[in-house]
């Protein structure tokens, strides 16, 4: 099943009351998201494989660790995830970034793929698909599928905001599949949307409301 962590450090709390404040506007939302992103990024890598070397420090040699070069990947839903890549991107700058667009059907809530582009190397990759919201989980869900039917062997997922229907939905369809957010909220109102969440994160991003 798949394991779900909440990312509770203090200033990602304190940045998400802002980014979910809807005086927070256009320009401060997208730069708090990044931010918070990087944050999320400096906790989703905390289980990075190390390995050994030797270097000349000016005083002696000295065994030190650094990344063992494992091959990564960060993969935004589009639009809203786009919002969160270059603040992981700042984190990890050797990653490769492939894109999955999907929207979400208004009526039905069903995700529709309009496109999709991933590295070569696919099954060598970690991937981290990112997307500010997982309310159905329909969007994720199928990003999931989307990059597994292409090869991928190794996925996580990370967001701001998740719906606990959203969780349930990857542990029942991805149980492979751990989940990274910075908050659980309550529920989905008859919109499909997250309760308290942030709104509409793509518009919110972008400004297109
Ligand atoms: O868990 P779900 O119920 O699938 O909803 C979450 C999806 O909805 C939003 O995208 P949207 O469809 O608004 O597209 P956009 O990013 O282009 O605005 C959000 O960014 C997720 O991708
Ligand atoms: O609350 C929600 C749900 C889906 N998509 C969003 O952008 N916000
Ligand atoms: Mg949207």
């Amino acid at each position: 099943m798949s394991k779900v962590y909440v990312f509770d450090h203090p200033l990602i709390q304190h940045k998400l009351t802002y980014i979910r404040d809807k005086n927070t506007g256009t320009k401060e939302f997208r730069e708090l998201v990044d931010e918070v992103a990087t944050l999320m990024a400096f906790e989703i890598t905390r289980d990075m494989p190390l390995e050994e070397i030797e270097i000349d420090t000016p005083v002696t040699k000295a065994k030190t660790k650094v990344l063992s070069g494992k091959k990564m990947a960060i993969v935004p839903i589009l639009r809203a995830g786009i919002g969160m890549v270059d603040g992981i991107l700042k984190l990890i700058p050797a990653a490769k970034v492939g894109h999955i667009g999907l929207y979400r059907d208004p009526e039905t809530l069903k995700p529709v793929e309009y496109y999709a582009k991933l590295p070569a190397d696919v099954e060598e990759r970690d991937f981290i698909i990112v997307d500010p919201m997982l309310a159905t989980g329909g969007s994720a869900v199928e990003a999931i599928n989307s990059l597994k039917t292409r090869g991928a062997k190794s996925i996580k997922f990370m967001c701001l905001i998740a719906a606990p229907e959203g969780v349930e939905a990857i542990q029942e369809e991805h149980p492979d599949v751990d989940i990274y957010i910075a908050a659980l909220d309550e529920k989905l109102n008859d919109h499909g949307y997250i309760v308290p969440g942030l709104g509409d994160a793509g518009d919110r991003l972008f400004g297109t409301k």
